[in-house]
């Protein structure tokens, strides 16, 4: 996998010549006298020191992106740079030739949890894309001191670790200690007037230095290195409590710095509701407040005090609502620190500024209590709340429903701030994650909206880094197809295209299955290790990973499995396809039920794993600390890709593309972006089921949906089911699953388990029973990959660049 680009190694004997100097330099030693981490540590410097040169030497013309993103679940980075330097052969020989093979080097290397899930992870792969397309790409987010949780499975239920991710260090960022700013918290505005001028400073309160580490994003080819800029909290000297220190107080000395400290210390482990700690406003606040006062300052270096202009060379990004107070914060910018006039600031604000919703599930869209905001945030929420009473002093009066529209999308109602609508209001551009989700936001969520501002509406369907989800995941399949259509595909994902032809190639096919197979066993060793689990190769790899979530209805994928296993131990003649089911995901600390489920999947396993009547038949494993890593073994292991979420729920969805392309098969609904990976691989080569949209709608509006009325219809099977939640059956591990069953039964199913539950077996039934035929089989998975370049994060970028960003207007 060659990248045509000007290489940091010209040769293996050049890469080992630079790499032995770098042991001395970095680490003072030969390389014969380092243990692998140093090893790791030695070459992922280098190759930094490379990437920060080339960065250095070139700094392209053209308008500056700005993503500001709450996460960036950037993964391990090394073998993906070294794919994108072009340079991922020459290392491996020369590792092999130091007789220290590069995956024994790469597994050393730490797996930063800066995110939650699919939106942080999003937020990496569009830093791999505008970087390999050439943009300035600028990322800004939060440098957490730790990450997300470390998933421990302890008598099957799910126990978080620290997830002390520093401890060796951290080889690809920069301190920038010269570029820090200072943040304020608290304190009051004070208003000032003087011969008919007024303004306003903010007086007091804590201030905090904010101190931006910058990691470098290396883009396919080698020509672009961008910039991640992860801030971190720090006291800012000027307040550091000498008297309490002097008098000897040093916890008192101390509680400001740990105070402050605290701000980026920890990454909230929620990717859905239970918002609303003040140390999560704060870290929205300094990300923001940090990330504008450097743009401001780059800018002004550049086209001096233009402000007017901004708009034109500057485009920020707000990924979800958590950055939502870049409005604002660029407003109280502009118009106390540079003079600009309100209204020109506003404008600006609107020009610069543009908003993507990740999800339309009421409990993730952030409200803040505006006691809470205004105290924290005195100046900025000035600004706020400025702009809402203009605009309810403008508001249109000419529509019969213009109070409800008033109601809909005022920023401040009912005592609180609601971010969506201020994100959406100091935005020129929204957009939903897929084509069903930006329609839901158009019709639903955000409908006042649409009415009123329909031309800032779009869609941008989500795309993930093909080069890291199947360059470096899955080398055996992209050796194979580079062999066989170039690694052109590594730089424009369409050329998978060229793949079709091969899908009725007997040899091409014969050598995917080998290495589909060589996957699953790489996988099964992982998974045997991890967690004592031996899966048989020969069976079918059924895959769901993801967070959990009620709406993501892992519970939907064990009630099938339980239904398989009843029905092989009570019906001799039933003879599934042998499968084995794989679950990966970290449940957020405080959500009981989704907790809940991964203690029953681990339960389900103990039982069918161990009942010789069926453990040659299914098989189930859960595998620990879901993340980039472990997701990258994953993906290319899978033949069926299980995205089951109810029609309606799921935004998008991105391990359904991974998974596609990657070439397993797609078992999911009629949701997200599952109806755009049917339209383009067709419906012979995925398997749909469950209800529509339109219907889960009508049947939840319909009032007559009853969870008893679906248990009484039928006792012996899905009733039967229900049962064994409580009825000690799976009950061994660690005892029964009376909450699962309360928030089936009592709370009337709202996920509709039980609804999609015959038309989701009877579709896995019908998928796995085709699985006998190989050759169509693997047909179909080849299919999967060939129309999946549809879904790479670049073709997502190039629409960001053209419909939002205006690049190369
Ligand atoms: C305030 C807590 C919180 C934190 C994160 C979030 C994220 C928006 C949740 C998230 O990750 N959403 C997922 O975003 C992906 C990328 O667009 C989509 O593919 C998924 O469908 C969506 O659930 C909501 C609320």
């Amino acid at each position: 996998m060659t990248a045509k680009n000007n290489r940091i190694f010209q040769s293996k004997e050049d890469f080992l010549t630079q790499y032995r100097d770098a042991c001395e330099t970095f680490a003072g030693k030969g390389f014969e006298e380092l243990n692998d981490q140093e090893r790791y540590y030695v070459l992922a410097s280098l190759v930094a020191s490379k990437a920060k040169n080339v960065r250095a030497a070139a700094r392209p013309e053209g308008k500056e992106v700005y993503y500001f993103s709450l996460e960036f679940l950037i993964g391990p980075l090394l073998d993906n740079y070294l794919l994108n330097f072009g340079v991922r052969d020459i290392v491996e020989e020369g590792c092999n030739d130091l007789g220290t093979p590069l995956d024994r080097l790469l597994s050393q290397e730490v797996d930063p949890g800066l995110g939650n899930g699919g939106l942080g992870r999003l937020a990496a792969c569009f830093m791999d894309s505008m970087a390999a397309l050439g943009i300035n790409g600028n990322g800004n987010g939060m440098r957490y001191r730790y990450g997300l949780f470390k998933q421990v499975i302890k008598e099957g239920r799910q126990v978080e670790k620290m997830d002390n991710w520093l401890e060796h260090g951290f080889p690809w960022e920069t301190r920038k200690n010269e570029s820090a700013v200072i943040v304020q918290f608290g304190g009051n505005v004070v208003r000032h007037e003087e011969n008919g001028r007024y303004w306003f400073t903010q007086e007091g309160g804590d201030l905090v230095k904010a101190v931006p580490y910058d990691v470098p994003i290396v883009g396919y080819g080698g020509k672009t290195v961008n910039n991640l800029r992860l801030w971190s909290a720090e006291p800012a000297e000027e307040n550091f409590d000498l008297d309490a220190f002097n008098a000897g107080d040093y916890a008192k000395a101390m509680k400001f710095r740990s105070d402050v400290e605290a701000i980026s210390q920890i990454l909230y482990p929620n990717d859905s509701g239970e918002h609303g700690r003040i140390l999560r406003l704060k870290q929205e606040y300094l990300f923001v407040s940090a990330g504008l006062q450097t743009i401001l300052r780059t800018y002004e270096k550049k086209f001096g005090p233009k402000w007017e202009d901004l708009g034109k060379h500057v485009a920020i990004h707000t990924n979800d609502t958590h950055p939502a107070m870049c409005g604002p914060e660029l407003m109280r910018i502009l118009v106390d620190d540079k003079g600009v006039d309100f209204d020109l600031a506003f404008k600006i604000a609107q020009e610069t500024i543009s908003y993507t919703n990740h999800t339309v599930m009421p409990e993730a869209l952030e409200k803040w209590p505006i006691n809470t905001f205004r105290a924290l945030l005195p100046r900025t929420y000035m600004f706020i709340e400025e702009i809402d009473r203009r605009y309810r002093e403008s508001f249109p009066h000419d529509r019969d429903n213009w109070q409800d529209l008033l109601a809909q999308t005022a920023i401040l109602w009912d005592g609180q701030v609601r971010m969506a609508n201020l994100s959406v209001i100091f935005s020129h551009s929204v957009n939903g994650v897929s084509a069903l989700h930006t329609g839901i936001l158009e019709a639903e969520t955000l409908h006042g909206f649409y009415e009123l501002t329909p031309e800032k509406f779009n869609n941008k369907t989500n795309g993930i880094s093909h080069r890291r989800f199947l360059g470096n995941a899955n080398p055996s399949y992209a050796r194979l197809i580079s062999n066989t259509i170039g690694d052109g595909w590594l730089s424009d994902a369409n050329e998978l295209k060229k793949l079709e032809p091969y899908a009725d190639d007997a040899s091409f096919l014969e050598e995917f299955e080998k290495a589909k197979l060589e996957n699953k066993r790489r996988l099964a060793k992982y998974i045997a290790d991890t967690t004592g689990v031996e899966l048989d190769t020969s069976m079918v790899f059924d895959v769901q990973v993801k967070r959990f979530h009620a709406y993501k209805r892992q519970l939907l994928n064990v009630f099938k499995i339980l239904d398989l296993y009843n029905r092989i131990i009570s019906d001799s003649s039933f003879q599934p396809r042998p499968t084995a089911f794989v679950f990966s995901g970290k449940a957020a600390q405080s959500y009981t039920f989704a907790k809940e489920v991964i203690r029953l999947i681990n339960s389900v396993a103990e039982v069918v794993n161990s009942d010789a009547r069926v453990n040659d038949k299914i098989r189930v494993a859960f595998v620990p600390n879901f993340a980039v890593s472990s997701a990258q073994l994953i993906y290319p292991a899978a033949e069926i890709s299980e995205q089951i979420s109810w029609a309606g729920s799921e935004a998008s969805g991105t391990s359904n593309m991974k998974l596609m392309m990657n070439g397993a098969i797609t078992l999911g609904t009629y949701d997200g972006a599952n109806v755009e990976i049917c339209k383009l691989v067709g419906e012979d080569n995925i398997k749909i089921f469950g209800l529509r949209t339109e219907e889960v709608e009508n049947l939840r509006a319909s009032g007559k949906y009853w969870a008893w009325d679906a248990y009484n219809a039928d006792r012996p099977r899905l009733g039967r089911i229900v049962d064994e939640l409580t009825d000690g059956t799976l009950a061994h591990l660690s005892g029964n699953f009376e909450s699962i069953r309360d928030e089936l039964m009592v709370n009337n199913d709202h996920d509709l388990v039980l609804k999609d539950f015959y038309s989701y077996v009877s579709a896995w039934e019908e998928l796995t029973a085709s699985y006998a035929d190989r050759k169509a089989w693997n047909r179909s998975a080849v299919l999967n990959t060939a129309r999946s370049g549809y879904f790479s994060s670049d073709r997502t970028i190039r629409e960001y660049a053209n419909d939002i960003w205006h690049i190369g207007d």
